[in-house]
């Protein structure tokens, strides 16, 4: 599913307005950072968790995720989709070397909750994912990555290694100029729910479901 890739000369940039230690109890029970900013180009109140590189950790790019929010999944645990496994499982890697989650306020890809929980009873008459936006007209994937990049920036993770099956997150990064070294796949958190919605995300989107681990050198 690609999007439109934005214009590197419109990047924006942003500057860190607090770091606030945290423990993450449920994920990992490390000590992380909650950085909030100032001048995001959207306005929405994108956070960053940012988990220091471990003493053992190898010399190279941090790995990033860039999580949208899904309240259904990341809260309830929908089995919906896979985005709550998606996010505990990144905070787990990222845990182990270094590195920082993105929590995109993007929810339902960008067209918000409200429209996305409208499109799940399109789904529970078997249309499918990005034909449901399309029916309530919405674009199937309406998120850019302006924010994430200029959140990258003011923390000075320009080289990074992005844990992501989509490859549209990677080639808007990179259009806003921001290096990705390596593509690191995340899981497939396969369930009997929500198996039509990621059939449909490697079908129509072009997401890697893979399953393998290992990373993948970009270029
Ligand atoms: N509109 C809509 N949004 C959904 C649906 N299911 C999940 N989402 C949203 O999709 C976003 C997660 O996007 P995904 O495409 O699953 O994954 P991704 O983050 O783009 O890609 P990965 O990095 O590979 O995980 C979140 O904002 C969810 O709220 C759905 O059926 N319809
Ligand atoms: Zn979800």
């Amino acid at each position: 599913m690609s999007t439109t890739v934005p214009d590197t000369t419109l990047s924006a940039s942003a500057t860190v307005r607090a770091r606030v230690g945290v423990t993450l109890d449920r994920a990992t029970g490390r000590r992380a950072e909650l950085v909030t900013f100032h001048g995001l180009p959207d306005g929405a109140e994108h956070v960053a968790c940012v988990l220091p590189a471990p003493r053992t950790a190898a010399d190279r790019a941090p790995l990033v995720r860039l999580h949208s929010e899904c309240l259904t999944g990341d809260v309830f645990g929908s089995a919906r989709c896979d985005c709550g496994p998606q996010l505990d499982e990144a905070l787990r890697l990222i845990a182990e070397e270094g590195g920082a989650v993105l929590y995109l306020r993007q929810e339902g890809r960008g067209i918000g909750l409200y429209n996305k929980l409208d499109t799940y009873l399109l789904q529970d008459r078997q249309i499918d994912t990005f034909e449901a936006n399309r029916r309530i007209g919405r674009g199937a994937d309406e998120r850019d990555y302006s924010a994430a990049a200029a959140m990258l920036r003011a923390l000075g993770l320009d080289r990074i290694r992005l844990l992501t099956n989509n490859p549209d997150k990677t080639a808007q990064l990179r259009a806003l100029g921001i290096d990705v070294a390596a593509v690191v796949p995340t899981g497939v958190h396969l369930t009997a729910e929500n198996a039509g919605y990621l059939e449909a995300k490697a079908r129509l989107g072009g997401h890697t479901l893979s399953g393998q681990r290992g990373e993948v050198p970009w270029n």
